[in-house]
């Protein structure tokens, strides 16, 4: 271990500048992330993600981070309130997002012993394709293409509001091609459960990669497995051996419109798969429309707020 890696980070106290710290939610690859409390103008307290930084951490990633955040704005987007640095340290403080996570909520049907609902699978992946559109094409206030990629799509980075909406989150890795943002090219960032064939042979990402991983989750939410890899996957060099082949076999159980989908995304070549992340959504939404399975966001809700207090969360 790095030395102060996976050392949680000292709060002073349970006052964090002008936030009083509740909890802590977890750790990522640069930061702390603690639940707090904010006070609006008129005085009233709501709660936010505090995202603070490690000390081991070069400021500049972290910086990227908190740059990249404010410039972008949607509503399937985590959403920063402010950055700063208190007691030497930068922070990130963003909505706080009271559903958590999609790979708790994927943990949660595991343990009830439930499949993940395939309507609601489907809607989860437009809303984040919804997000990665956006993401894929936003500019600088100046109308220069940023050509962002994000990097890192996957479960632990998508979450839920309590109101069923969902968002992608945790711009840590993303990388410009249009401004010096992002991890230098040749460096393979994001979850290694993730990565699309080009990444692990240290490609520079690409939208379609974002649109790869994207494939991944549809299939782990559908099928219940990972599309390459078994749990037991010995070693890192065979699973980046199976992630770059992407050798697609789906099961019967998969309608075919779905697993048409599913082929698409997870084509092995960038130039067979989907171009954009509106065409992906497309073809989830005539899925959808087809199937007369798309949920309300008051479905959404209504299966969050059950499914987390079914499995106790
Ligand atoms: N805005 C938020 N609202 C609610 N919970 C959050 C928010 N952001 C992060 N979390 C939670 O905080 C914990 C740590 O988050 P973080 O993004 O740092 O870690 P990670 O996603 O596990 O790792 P990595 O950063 O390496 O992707 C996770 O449990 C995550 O669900």
């Amino acid at each position: 271990m790095e030395p102060g890696q996976n050392k949680p980070v000292e709060v002073p106290s349970r006052r964090y500048g002008r936030y009083l710290v509740r909890s802590r939610l977890g750790e990522g690859g640069m930061a702390e992330v603690f639940r707090a409390d904010a006070l609006d103008a008129r005085g009233e307290q709501f709660p936010v993600a505090l995202k603070l930084m490690r000390k081991d951490v070069p400021p500049e990633a972290f910086a990227d981070e908190a740059d990249l955040m404010g410039l972008l704005d949607h509503p399937n987007l985590v959403r920063l309130l402010e950055t700063g640095q208190a007691f030497g340290r930068p922070f990130i403080a963003m909505e706080f997002l009271v559903g958590g996570d999609l790979r708790r909520l994927m943990q949660a049907h595991g343990t009830l012993k439930r499949r993940f609902p395939v309507g609601i699978a489907v809607y989860v992946c437009i809303e984040v394709l919804r997000a990665l559109s956006y993401f894929h094409q936003v500019r600088t206030r100046s109308g220069r293409p940023l050509e962002l990629v994000h990097g890192d799509v996957n479960p632990t980075n998508i979450f839920f509001s309590g109101d069923g909406e969902v968002k992608l989150g945790d711009f840590g890795v993303a990388k410009a091609r249009g401004a010096d943002i992002g991890p230098q090219d040749g460096i393979t960032a994001g979850k290694l459960h993730y990565l699309s064939p080009e990444q692990t042979r240290g490609e520079p990402p690409l939208p379609a990669t974002d649109l790869f991983a994207m494939g991944i989750v549809l299939h782990e939410l559908v099928v219940g497995t990972h599309p390459f890899l078994r749990p037991e996957e010995p070693d890192e060099q065979a699973a980046m051996a199976a992630l770059r082949a992407a050798r697609l076999s789906l099961p019967d159980t998969v309608d075919k419109p779905l697993a048409q989908v599913l082929r698409r995304a997870l084509a092995p070549d960038t130039a067979t798969r989907y171009r954009t992340s509106g065409e992906f959504a497309g073809a989830l939404f005539t899925w959808a429309l087809d199937s007369g399975l798309l949920p309300t966001r008051q479905h959404v809700q209504a299966w969050l707020l059950k499914t987390l207090s079914y499995a106790g969360l």
